[in-house]
């Protein structure tokens, strides 16, 4: 079986950009920067031409000024100078915006590894992590990382420049670039102190920013609640802390930010006392002549932006390696699809082996005191309805959540179409089941994208029409304002039933073998729970549905009940058996969890 490539999993707007490298593993700062080693070259000659041009004004100017004073014609020298200030400001521009442009792609290679790993993470692991944790992983760290790149130019252009001017003023005075190496060696101690701090900073305000989306995300998607309890002050409190902590991390941030250019004034006077006291000496004993020591002196002027330079590009590295930390705690998180699934050809189903088989399962959710599932065993037929019942909180949808390898088993067998569940390629187990929960989530998409997630092959205009038709959609749809090409979500949102019927219509239209219903009559009126049965069970004619089911009209009409009690299959049969036998069974009845509607 083959996965996907980027491309088809999130569509590409600039072509060119499918075929840019992208991360695989943990992300590594120095191959994202290199990852488009001409356009960075370029930045990098450009850069320095412009260097180079602002560089030659002064000499320009120093001609100009001659061409004055001996009455030359000034024409030649002027365009010269015009000519190099322009260059100059075009070489900086292009240089600027290829780096703009690395940047932009680099942050979009990254945010789509990051969504896309995301999304591939097992579901208790993202519900662990939390949703706007992980957003603030492709927005605010992606934008750290993005801002680094302008680092790799500045940087080796600073450090080049220190070189040659070290350099120069070796060739000048030994001695004085000596006292200079030593004063900046000093400098270079205290800016990494400062520097090593401010890393450790930049991973508390991240940590922070990802904290505080978290909680706002989560009282969005609980705005309802929130609001009919008037807990809005509550909420807000929370809110406030979590701002409070982001405004005192990001402070002290701010501290350790001015710290470095009050560090390297003071570094830079020190190296400037230093020197003037040393070569005030030597000139004193006649070792270096005057106009040497002046040279001398303008020279070290002239690196002092250089190094601060290099100063505050280390900085922003920092914040971009703190922000690659926390990228990294996300990717280097395994997916819940084991690395051999590629490389594996997804099983053929066995004709005569039931659907699914479970053997001894058990499972314990994380966090929780005790196993849910206690060594559960069943098995369903290829075809027919299958109903799974029990108190609530017996583990019902957990096991649904087994089948479809939501959540893997702490131990025992499963056995799908009469293979092991470890032996299935996700993707190709998940291609056999369809799977309707019990929150019917709609995508932000349009009615007809929504109808036909899971499909391979788009559905015929016939097939979507009869599908709708099934469940009773078809009037609805045809009410929203563009029909199927509606596009749901935020503005125009369908009722709880319609979307448990749009689940529904997605599940006859999907080519599954397996079809799980999580308690899909919650939220249906009479009428259309009759349709719902008439769906269910023409569906359970080609195949296995299993149904977890709380009313009493869908148990009575299923070939087969499991029922589970605190984690146990209590007892399985058709439903007058278990009537007639089944202690647990006859009180779920009789407390009427299970209505008679
Ligand atoms: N993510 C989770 N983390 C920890 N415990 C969980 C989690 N999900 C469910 N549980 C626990 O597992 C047990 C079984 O839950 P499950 O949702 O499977 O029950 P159910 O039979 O479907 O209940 P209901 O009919 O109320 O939906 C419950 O005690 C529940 O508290």
């Amino acid at each position: 079986m083959t996965r996907p490539r980027p491309s088809e999993r999130f569509p590409v707007a600039d072509e060119s950009l499918s075929s840019a490298p992208r991360t695989t593993g943990p992300l590594r700062l120095r191959r994202e920067l290199t990852a488009e080693p001409g356009p960075l070259t370029a930045a990098l000659l450009l850069a320095l031409a412009a260097t180079a041009a602002t560089l030659a004004l002064p000499l320009f100017l120093r001609d100009v000024i001659t061409d004055f004073s001996e009455h030359r014609p000034l024409a030649g020298h002027i365009t010269l100078m015009c000519a190099s200030a322009a260059a100059g400001a075009l070489t900086q521009a292009c240089s600027g915006f290829l780096l703009a442009r690395i940047g932009e792609r680099m942050a979009y290679r990254l945010r789509i590894t990051l969504m896309e790993h995301a999304l591939r993470l097992p579901l208790p692991v993202v519900r662990t992590q939390g949703t706007g944790e992980l957003a603030a992983r492709i927005t605010s760290d992606a934008l750290l990382l993005r801002q680094v790149v302008d680092v790799a130019t500045q940087l080796p252009l600073a450090t080049v420049t220190i070189a040659a001017t070290l350099g120069v003023m070796m060739w000048i005075d030994w001695v004085l670039t000596l006292v200079t190496l030593v004063s900046l060696t000093g400098l270079t101690l205290m800016v990494v102190l400062v520097l090593r701090r401010m890393r450790a900073n930049v991973t508390g305000q991240q940590d922070a920013v990802g904290h505080i989306s978290q909680r706002f995300t989560a009282n969005l998607e609980a705005l309802t609640t929130i609001k009919a309890n008037r807990a809005e002050p509550l909420a807000t409190r929370a809110l406030a802390a979590d701002a409070e902590r982001l405004r005192s991390v990001s402070l002290e941030g701010a501290r350790l930010g001015t710290l470095i250019p009050a560090v390297l004034t003071l570094g830079n006077q020190l190296a400037m006392i230093a020197v003037i006291l040393t070569g005030g000496a030597r000139l004193a004993a006649g070792d270096i002549t005057a106009g040497a020591f002046a040279a001398f002196l303008l020279y070290l002027l002239q690196a002092v932006p250089s190094v601060n330079t290099v100063a505050t590009g280390l900085g922003r590295l920092q914040s971009g390696l703190a922000a690659r930390d926390r990228c990294n705690g996300l990717l280097l998180l395994p997916p819940e699809n084991d690395p051999a699934d590629d490389d594996r050809a997804a099983p053929t189903p066995l004709p005569d082996a039931p659907a699914i088989a479970f053997d001894s399962v058990s499972y314990t959710h994380a966090g929780a005191g005790r196993p849910t599932l206690r060594g559960i065993s069943f098995t369903t037929a290829r075809t027919g309805l299958t109903a799974v019942v029990g108190p609530s909180g017996a583990g019902k949808t957990t096991t649904l959540s087994l089948i479809d390898r939501f959540i893997r088993p702490s131990s025992g067998t499963i056995t799908v179409l009469g293979h092991d569940m470890r032996h299935w390629p996700l993707n190709a187990l998940r291609a056999r089941i369809a799977y309707v929960d019990q929150t019917f989530t709609l995508l932000e998409a349009t009615a007809r994208e929504n109808l036909q997630l899971g499909r391979t092959t788009p559905a015929t205009d016939a097939e979507l029409t009869d599908a709708l038709d099934a469940v009773g959609l078809t009037d609805d749809i045809a009410r929203l304002p563009q029909g199927l090409d509606t596009h749901l979500g935020r503005g125009t949102d369908l009722s709880g039933g319609q979307r448990q019927r749009m689940a529904l219509a997605r599940a006859l239209l999907s080519d599954a073998d397996i079809v799980l219903l999580d308690e899909p009559t919650s939220q249906l009126d009479g009428l259309n729970e009759q349709r719902f049965r008439a769906v269910i069970e023409d569906l359970a004619t080609t195949r296995a549905v299993l149904v977890v089911a709380h009313r009493l009209t869908t148990v009575q009409h299923a070939e087969h009940v499991i029922m589970l009690d605190q984690g146990t299959v209590t007892d399985t049969g058709d439903h007058p058996a278990l009537l007639a036998r089944c202690t647990p069974y006859q009180e779920l009845i009789a407390s009427q969890a299970i209505t008679g509607h």
